[in-house]
């Protein structure tokens, strides 16, 4: 679905990315994990065309990224990007009927099946008691909820989510991932997303990359990333690793450095 090689990228002098590849199959959901500033966003924007390398490639189903036009493009890839509507001053409907311009033609309006889409997201994500109500007013979570539905209503094949439960309580944490999974195993959607949450990462993603200082530092299914060692060389964190009871995935349990609390090096 979508491949990525040598892939580097610099800021002034300040090199951001450096020799990045990596290879996401169709219907799978592939999970980007790495400290903050290691590149994982730059990454992202790199994937889905809005910025360039200065050296590599990408290719979305076999033809390079940089080749497609935005609406060709839009029609394949959606991306979550709650920050980017903070702003906006429309209504819920309003905000999630932009998901479907990929697909109007000049000077018609939305047909019929655009409408049914529309119903079927609103529905899904729990949204459509909010319809009338303004964007702005929602709370994060509800927002987040908007932002899902919009991109789905983009009939997208491949889903970008940058940091999709920052700002969240668990309960909506939980919910928007479920949700997504969901929607995933129902229509072969493929998924890829930054998460800081290891955890999470490894309950729900097939696959994950990890991302140090710009290079990719490790890539496998979650038993093969998360490593009391390669957590600890990578985040610099001593985690305990314990099998999720009910998923069998690795989970950590992190531990306050109470000694060095009690001794006063805390204060
Ligand atoms: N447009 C830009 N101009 C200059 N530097 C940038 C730009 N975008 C990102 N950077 C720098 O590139 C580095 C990587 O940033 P990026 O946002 O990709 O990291 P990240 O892994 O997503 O971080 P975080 O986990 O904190 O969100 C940072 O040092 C950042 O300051």
């Amino acid at each position: 679905m979508l491949k990525a090689q040598g892939l580097a990228k610099s800021y002034g002098s300040e090199q951001i990315l450096h020799q990045v590849e990596l290879e996401v199959k169709r219907g799978e959901s592939f999970g980007i994990l790495g400290p903050n500033g290691s590149g994982k966003s730059t990454l992202v924007k790199i994937l889905i065309g809005e910025e360039s390398p200065d050296s590599g490639k990408v290719w979305l189903e076999g033809k390079e990224i940089a080749s497609y036009d935005s609406k060709e493009r839009a029609r394949k890839i959606a991306v979550l990007a709650q920050e980017t509507m903070e702003e906006i001053d429309f209504t819920v409907g309003q905000v999630v009927e932009m998901g479907r311009y990929p697909y109007l033609k000049k000077w018609t309006g939305m047909t019929r099946q655009d409408q049914e889409i529309i119903e079927q997201v609103m529905e899904l994500t729990g949204v459509s008691i909010y319809r009338d109500r303004r964007f702005s007013d929602l709370s994060g979570g509800e927002k987040q909820r908007v932002a899902i539905a919009k991109a789905l209503a983009q009939e997208p094949e491949l889903l970008f989510l940058d940091e999709p439960t920052t700002y969240l309580d668990i309960h909506y944490q939980l919910l928007i991932l479920d949700l997504i999974h969901r929607y995933r195993q129902e229509h072969q959607l493929t998924i890829v997303m930054v998460l800081h949450d290891l955890n999470l990462a490894a309950q729900y993603c097939d696959q994950l990359l990890l991302l140090s200082k710009g290079k990719v530092k490790a890539a496998g299914n979650p038993q093969q990333i998360i490593q009391p060692s390669l957590i600890d060389e990578v985040f610099h964190v001593k985690p305990i690793v314990l099998s999720h009871p009910k998923w069998q995935v690795p989970q950590l349990l992190l531990s306050a450095k109470r000694d060095s609390c009690s001794s006063g090096e805390c204060s």
